[in-house]
C-alpha cells in the first residue's frame, strides 16, 4: 500500500471543508467564523479549514473544548491571523464549524461539548458539521443526548451510515462528500455512494463501431388500458437513457400512445400475452401501468422466461408478490419498489420499512436473491454481499406521479447497454435524481420534464471531470 505523507488526508479534508464554507458564506472577506474544536482530529480538520478562511480575510475564532487541542492545526490557524476565543463568540458568528467530535466519539456528548452544541443550535449563524454532526453516532445514526443541527455536513472519504439513517440524517442537513483519495484503502464499508466521476466512469459510451443493436436494445412491457401514460414515460426514460433502440410490446391503447409520442420506438401490438415474437432485446422493463389481471400475469411470466436481465417495477411487483416463483430464473433481476411495494413483497409492515430502510433493502436482496432499488426520500440500492449504495442526488419535487416510470426506463436502458443490475440501478438513480433537480429548479415538475432533462444530467456528470 502506498503511503501518503502524514497529514495529507487532513489537508484534503480541510480544503474540501473550507470550500463548502466559502460557498455558503458567498463572500469570505470580513465574515465571522467560529470553530468549535474538540480534542481529536475532527478538531484538526476544523482548525485547518479555519486557517484557509482566515487567509481569505475572514475573522476566525476557535473555541477549544477539550483538554488537548490539535497542536499543528492550532499553530496554522494562529499564523494565518486566527485566534482563540471564548464561547460568547458563538452567538455573533456568521458561520459555525462543528469540529467537536467525529467518528472517534463514543456515547452521549459530555460537557462542555453538549452545552456548546446547544449554544451553536441557538445561534443565528449557519452550522457546518465536520464529518458528522457532533452528538450523532456515525455508525448508527443514534442520538443519545445533545446533538448539533447542521445546515451542511461535510463528510470525508465515505458516507457514514449515521448521516443516512434517522435521527442522525435529520440533523445532518445537506451532506457533501469530500473525496480524500482514500477509496482503495478503506475497508469495505457497508454503505457507499457514487460520485459524478464514478457515474461518468461507469456510463457506457457508443464507440465508432456501434450501431443501434450493439448499443443495446431495451424491451418495454408496460402500460394497460387504464395507465397508458406509464408506458409512454418508461419508453421516454429509456430513449433518453441511451438505449440504442426501444421495443415496446403491449396492448392496443398504450401501444397507440407510445407510437404517437415516440416514433423512434418499435411497437409490437400483442394479441397474446407473450413476447416470444417481439425480436431480440438485451434487457426488459416489466410492469409500469401493466395491470394485475390474468393477461398481465401471463405476459410477466413470458418476459421472465427470457434469458436477459429484467427490471421489474410497479404492477410487475404486485404480480411477483403474489407469485414469487416468477423470480426463479437464471438471468439477473432488478426490482425497483417503493416502501409499500417492498412491504408486500416481504410480507412486512410499511412503517417498519420506512423506519429502517437500510435493514430492509439488505434483507430483500438476500431473501429474494435479486438486486433491489428502494425508492423514497433517500433511494438505496442493495445486492447481496455488496455495500448498499445510497443515492445522493434527487429533490423532493420528484415525489410526483410518473417519475418512477421514467426511472424504470433510464435504469432499463443502462441494463440493455450492458451494466450490471447494481450499476444500472445506482447510475440510473443518480442520473434520474440529477435530472429531477435540473427539471425542477425550485418549482414543481412533471414526469415528462424529468425524462427530457436526462441528457442534461448525463452531460453534467460527463463534464464534472476528475
Ligand atoms: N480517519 C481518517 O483517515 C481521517 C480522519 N479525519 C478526521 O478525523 C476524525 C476522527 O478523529 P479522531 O479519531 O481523532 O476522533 P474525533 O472524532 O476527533 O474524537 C475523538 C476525541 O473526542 C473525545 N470524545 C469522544 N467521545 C466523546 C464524547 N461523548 N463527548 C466528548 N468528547 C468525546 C475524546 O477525547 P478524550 O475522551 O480522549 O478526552 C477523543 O479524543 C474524523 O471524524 C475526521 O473528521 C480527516 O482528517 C481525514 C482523514
Ligand atoms: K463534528
Amino acid at each position: 500500500m502506498a503511503r501518503l505523507p502524514e497529514g495529507t488526508l487532513m489537508q484534503r479534508a480541510a480544503t474540501g471543508l473550507a470550500a463548502v464554507c466559502a460557498d455558503l458564506l458567498g463572500r469570505v472577506y470580513g465574515r465571522r467564523v467560529v470553530l468549535l474544536v474538540g480534542s481529536g482530529d475532527n478538531g484538526g480538520d476544523a482548525l485547518y479549514a479555519g486557517e484557509r478562511l482566515a487567509r481569505r480575510g475572514a475573522w476566525v475564532g476557535a473555541v477549544t473544548a477539550g483538554a488537548r487541542t490539535h497542536e499543528a492545526g492550532l499553530r496554522a490557524l494562529l499564523e494565518a491571523g486566527g485566534r482563540v476565543v471564548d464561547r460568547s463568540a458563538i452567538a455573533e458568528a456568521d458561520l459555525i464549524i462543528d469540529g467537536l467530535v467525529g467518528i472517534g466519539a463514543s456515547g452521549a456528548l459530555r460537557e462542555p461539548y453538549a452545552g456548546l452544541a446547544e449554544e451553536a443550535n441557538a445561534a443565528r449563524g449557519a452550522i457546518v458539521a465536520v464529518d458528522v454532526p457532533s452528538g450523532v453516532d456515525a455508525s448508527s445514526g443514534r442520538v443519545a443526548g445533545a446533538a448539533v443541527r447542521a445546515r451542511v455536513t461535510v463528510t470525508m472519504g465515505a458516507y457514514k451510515t449515521g448521516l443516512l439513517v434517522d435521527p442522525g440524517a435529520a440533523v445532518a442537513g445537506e451532506v457533501e462528500l469530500v473525496d480524500i483519495g482514500l477509496g482503495a484503502y478503506l475497508p469495505d464499508p457497508d454503505v457507499a455512494a457514487l460520485t459524478a466521476n464514478d457515474v461518468d466512469d461507469l456510463l457506457p459510451r457508443p464507440g465508432k463501431e456501434s450501431d443501434k443493436y450493439r448499443r443495446g436494445v431495451l424491451g418495454v412491457a408496460a402500460g394497460g388500458d387504464v395507465f397508458t401514460g406509464a408506458a409512454v414515460l418508461a419508453v421516454g426514460g429509456a430513449l433518453r437513457g441511451g438505449a440504442g433502440m426501444v421495443r415496446y410490446a403491449g396492448r392496443r391503447a398504450p401501444a397507440d400512445q407510445v407510437r404517437a409520442h415516440w416514433p423512434e420506438a418499435v411497437v409490437t401490438l400483442l394479441d397474446e400475452p407473450s413476447v416470444e415474437h417481439v425480436g431480440r432485446v438485451q434487457a426488459w422493463v416489466l410492469g409500469p401501468g401493466l395491470g394485475v389481471d390474468r393477461w398481465a400475469h401471463e405476459l410477466a411470466a413470458s418476459v421472465l422466461a427470457s434469458n436477459v436481465p429484467v427490471l421489474i417495477d410497479a404492477d410487475g411487483l404486485t404480480l411477483v408478490a403474489e407469485d414469487r416463483g416468477l423470480l426463479r430464473r437464471e438471468a439477473p433481476v432488478l426490482i425497483t419498489p417503493h416502501a409499500g411495494e417492498l412491504a408486500r413483497l416481504l410480507r412486512a409492515d410499511r412503517d417498519d420499512i420506512e423506519a429502517a430502510r437500510l435493514d430492509h433493502v439488505r434483507r430483500a436482496a438476500a431473501e429474494l436473491g435479486v438486486t433491489v432499488l428502494l425508492k423514497g426520500s433517500t433511494t438505496v440500492v442493495a445486492e447481496d454481499a455488496r455495500p448498499v449504495r445510497v443515492n445522493t442526488t434527487g429533490t423532493s419535487w420528484l415525489a410526483a406521479g410518473g417519475t418512477g416510470d421514467v426511472l424504470s426506463g433510464v435504469a432499463g436502458a443502462l441494463l440493455a447497454q450492458g451494466l450490471s443490475c447494481y450499476d444500472a440501478a445506482s447510475c440510473g438513480a443518480f442520473l434520474h435524481g440529477l435530472a429531477g433537480r435540473l427539471a425542477a429548479d425550485g418549482a414543481p415538475l412533471a414526469a415528462a420534464d424529468v425524462a427530457a432533462a436526462v441528457p442534461a444530467a448525463i452531460r453534467a456528470v460527463t463534464s464534472a471531470g476528475p
